[in-house]
């Protein structure tokens, strides 16, 4: 078994242990109740390559990031230097994440919130929604065709947004045949957990101008952004250069300014 598939059946033993305490019926219903989900798209459509900050308490690579006390201020950091989507680990037995991480940064940031975690089933889409989080996350390597697709539509017909994330041009043409409108190419491939940042190079200019391009994973500062952004990424995703980097919210405010300093190359849409 590779490190995704241990992953999985981790997220499926603990998804069965959920819906067996709440129905789905009780989480939709929850979801019904919670504010409107935000506008990521205008988030990451706004000029410049935007940041999505992550709370990522560890890794399967690397153990305990660093000691997160509370998420909350970590969130407020993010916000304040500039990010425009956060993103929140909710899986916890390798990244140490919860819902109740979750609802913490909801409760103290405004921006738009990413509920990162191994999606399999829609029963998890409507309780990120009831957690308050605009986008959730589908890794086309964990997902058949056609989960992929039930999925993505069903983030859509909540009014939330999916971040469909790829690592081969493969699941890239699965991507955009499943109608993904937003990309992120994975740097780590999560069957190994090794990083390859010439990943986003070779895909992401393949890809249609109109699809929002994400590079995820391995970002060590504005350096890696500049390059990101020299293949058209309209943002990137950061967790560990943020959350090991002392000062959160210096990291985001640095990386933001590359992102948006004249020199750096322009989303081409
Ligand atoms: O900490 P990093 O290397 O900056 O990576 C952040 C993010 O890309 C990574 O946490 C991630 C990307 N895709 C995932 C899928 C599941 C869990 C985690 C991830």
């Amino acid at each position: 078994m590779n490190v995704l598939e241990s992953i999985l059946e981790g997220v499926r033993a603990d998804l069965a242990a959920r819906e067996a305490l709440t129905p789905l019926s009780v989480v939709k219903e929850l979801a019904a109740q919670a504010q409107p989900p935000r506008d990521v798209m205008a988030a990451l459509r706004a000029p410049g390559v935007g940041v999505i900050a992550e709370v990522k308490r560890r890794s399967p690579s690397k153990g305990e990031l660093a000691g997160i006390a509370d998420p909350a201020e970590l969130a407020r950091d993010y916000e304040a230097g500039g990010a425009r989507v956060i993103s929140v680990l909710t899986e916890e037995r390798r990244f140490g994440g919860s819902l109740a991480d979750l609802d913490s940064v909801r409760t103290a940031v405004d921006v738009p919130l990413l509920r990162k975690d191994f999606m399999v089933s829609p029963y998890q889409i409507h309780e990120a929604r009831a957690h308050g989080a605009d986008m959730i996350l589908l890794i086309v390597a964990a997902l058949e065709q056609n989960v992929l697709e039930a999925l993505l539509d069903r983030a859509e017909s909540l009014g939330m947004t999916a971040l469909v994330e790829v690592h081969t041009a493969e699941e890239a043409d699965r991507a955009l045949e499943a109608g993904a409108q937003v990309i992120g190419v994975n740097a780590r491939d999560l069957t190994t957990l090794e990083v390859d940042r010439d990943c986003f190079g070779r895909i992401a200019p393949g890809l249609p101008s109109e699809i929002i391009k994400i590079a995820e994973s391995g970002v060590r500062g504005p350096g890696d952004l500049m390059t990101y952004a020299g293949f058209g990424a309209d943002a990137v995703l950061v967790g560990e250069g943020l959350v090991t980097s002392g000062n959160p919210r210096s990291a985001v405010t640095q990386l933001v300014t590359a992102g948006s300093h004249p020199a750096c190359p322009r989303p081409s849409r």
